[in-house]
């Protein structure tokens, strides 16, 4: 008989002898790890490590999910994965890669996203701790939300260059996500992208989010993330632009024939700067742009071979510029028209195409589209790699930095595990250092964690808006003032004022709805405010989930209270100015440098990496006798907290 103490399996050996530190190091927080139930929402840069380091710190069960597939740019830093991977859902991989670390771990891999359906309150309620290793602030968001509508810590963690930062999250205890006002990414002037670009960035925009999604993709004003704000002073210019859009628009009609190239071009480089040299008075103190011209620059460019575009760390010359200009154009026409077909075909939605900096057909034609402005205004082009960094908003990601993070956030959820909440710390990395503060207490003005959030089972077949406001008055003694709207697409479901309306006929027939008709199915999240008097109860945010199998006769709108009691819903605060902080949302937000130091907050606050070693003490039983976390190796312990 083997067990797994005398096993003759090397790898078992390894992971015996790893747990056994591990029990000497932890004690009783070891034994509560390897029962816990850990999500793990994203396998790129953090996730990867952060797989790696679960499995090898002892959790046995483990939940990962990821919504891309591999591509050959993660491979630098997402070290789970090699390139025979490319193109396989990173989640997948990801699971069969990290269960060699420890065969004896659990681990399912979703490929999907975390906002499907299937993934509600309940689902997430199963687990004991969720770490976020994402790259969006939507995703992020709707982490934090459901997490806290299950009561579930969250270990939050994001990475830009060498800044990183770990934040603990979980309801009523501490800080949420959205306690803390998000900066919100750079957005540029229109007119400064569509008339007056000075920059190179102002050129890669125009080319990324304006000329083509107007060829290939949505119009501008679903695209553009741009500031329209100086518009009322600009009232005659911003008609021009419109007027200049539709032109560019029906373009798209001359989509495949001979001379589509042609006319693109003299619509963006010719018309276009014609029309913005007619703002004389703008150009005074300023070097005046220079109209291109077709026939000059195509018969300087016969020769040149379209590959050009594959020197990407190459600043190209005008010819070459023009060579993929009208190369990439070509590329993208003959992929719409296909894609187009295809969806015609299967009676599918209009196809678009969109920027993607790792799709080379839209990355040459943004860097060629750009450069050809840039000469235009006299602006220094870029190379695509450049252009890459540049239109992608993309700082390099630090293989190193992630691993960092993804060890702190271990360490932070050892705290959790524990049940020791209060230790727990923000921590903030750059450059220079590594700084900590003890984890900030929830904003009461904070408009997601400020509400109580319930689940709320609903027999959609039949309830009725009537039925939802009955039950809140019945059992969480609402008077009735209330206003109930969908969080998503703030439809409202039902308003209180509405009430008051005289006619009896038409007020029956609202309550009478069925919740279905205003928008409410599985995984609806409502917001319930309370209109009544001089002191109302903070929202109520209440997550739906169909009733399905469970159905009962009578019973059509059931809440579900955590802990089974009854929530006590209090009233919102007196209003008074509250002060934010700056944030340190990372990743793909591109935030500024995490130095964290402005939240510093006395002795408590020593720096992590500079907390005294001690000497490692052990009980009879092999468990520590300090509250400090310890890691051991070979070469002897260190007390981290
Ligand atoms: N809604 C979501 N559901 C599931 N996974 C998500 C969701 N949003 C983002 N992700 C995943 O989170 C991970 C974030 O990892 P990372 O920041 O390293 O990005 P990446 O896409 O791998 O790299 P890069 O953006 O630099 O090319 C990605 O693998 C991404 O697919
Ligand atoms: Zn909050």
């Amino acid at each position: 008989m083997t067990d797994s103490h005398s096993t003759s399996n090397p790898k078992q050996k390894q992971v015996v002898a790893r747990e056994r530190f591990q029990h000497r190091a932890l004690g009783s927080t070891h034994d509560q790890l390897k029962k816990a139930r850990v999500l793990l929402v994203g396998a790129g840069g953090i996730g990867c490590e952060l797989l790696k380091n679960l499995v090898k710190s002892g959790f046995k069960e483990i939940v990962i999910i990821d919504l891309d597939t591999i591509d050959l740019s993660n491979l630098n830093r997402q070290f789970l994965f090699r390139h025979e991977h490319i193109k396989k859902p990173k989640a997948l991989v990801a699971k069969e890669v990290a269960r060699k670390f420890d065969p004896r771990a659990t681990i399912v891999a979703h490929h999907a996203n975390i906002k499907d359906e299937q993934f509600n309150v309940e689902w997430f309620a199963a687990f004991t701790i969720v770490f976020n290793a994402l790259d969006n602030l939507d995703a992020r968001r709707h982490v934090n939300r459901m997490c806290l509508a299950a009561d579930v810590p969250l270990i939050e963690s994001g990475t830009t260059g060498y800044n990183g930062n770990v934040q603990v999250i979980k309801r009523g205890k501490t800080a949420c996500y959205d306690c803390k006002e998000k900066q919100v990414p750079k957005s540029f002037a229109i007119c400064t992208i569509r008339s007056t670009p000075s920059q190179p960035i102002h050129t890669i925009v125009w080319a990324k989010s304006y000329l083509l999604p107007e060829l290939f993709g949505v119009s501008e004003a679903a695209a553009m993330n741009l500031d329209t704000s100086e518009s009322a002073n600009n009232a005659e210019e911003i008609e021009k632009l419109e007027k200049e859009t539709a032109q560019l628009r029906e373009l798209r009609e001359a989509m495949g024939s001979d001379d589509f190239v042609r006319k693109v071009f003299d619509q963006a480089y010719k018309k276009d700067v014609e029309r913005l040299l007619s703002m004389e008075d703008y150009w005074k103190n300023k070097k005046a742009p220079i109209p291109l011209d077709y026939e000059t620059i195509a018969s300087g460019s016969e020769n040149i071979d379209p590959l050009v575009a594959k020197l990407d760390q190459d600043v190209w010359t005008l010819q070459q510029t023009f060579t993929v200009f009208k190369d990439s154009l070509l590329r993208l026409s003959k992929r719409l028209a296909e894609e187009r077909a295809a969806a015609l075909r299967e009676n599918q939605l209009e196809p678009v195409i969109e920027f993607d900096k790792d799709d080379e057909d839209t990355l040459d034609f943004v860097t060629a589209a750009a450069n050809l402005r840039s000469a235009a205004f006299n602006i220094d082009p870029k190379s695509k790699f450049d252009t890459k960094q540049m239109a992608g908003n993309i700082i390099p990601a630090i293989a190193t930095t992630n691993a960092m993070v993804a060890s702190l956030c271990i360490l932070q959820a050892y705290k959790v595990i524990k049940g020791d909440l209060g230790r727990t710390k923000e921590l903030f990395l750059s450059k220079a250092n590594m700084t900590g503060d003890s984890s900030d207490l929830p904003n009461p003005n904070c408009m997601v964690c400020s509400r109580v959030m319930m689940r709320t089972k609903i027999d959609l077949e039949k309830a009725t808006v009537g039925d939802l406001v009955d039950i809140l008055k019945l059992e969480l003694d609402y008077t009735g003032d209330i206003t109930i709207t969908t969080e998503s697409s703030q439809m409202t479901v039902f308003d209180y004022l509405d009430d008051d309306d005289d006619d009896e006929d038409s007020l029956a027939k609202r309550r009478d709805t069925k919740l279905v008709e205003v928008g409410v199915g599985n995984g609806t999240s409502l917001i319930v405010l309370d209109g009544g008097d001089d002191e109302p109860r903070v929202d109520l945010q209440l997550f739906v989930e169909d009733m399905n199998a469970e159905r009962e006769q009578a019973l059509v709108v059931k809440f579900v209270f955590n802990d089974g009691e009854k929530p006590e819903i209090p009233r919102k605060p007196a209003k008074k100015p509250t002060e934010m902080n700056g944030t340190t949302t990372l990743d793909g937000e591109a935030q500024s440098a995490a130095t964290g130091s402005k939240r510093k907050r006395g002795q408590d606050d020593e720096v992590e990496e500079s907390a005294p070693a001690k000497k490692l003490q052990t009980s009879a039983n092999g468990a520590t006798q300090e509250d400090d976390i310890i890691v051991i190796d070979d070469e002897g312990a260190i007390v981290l907290d």
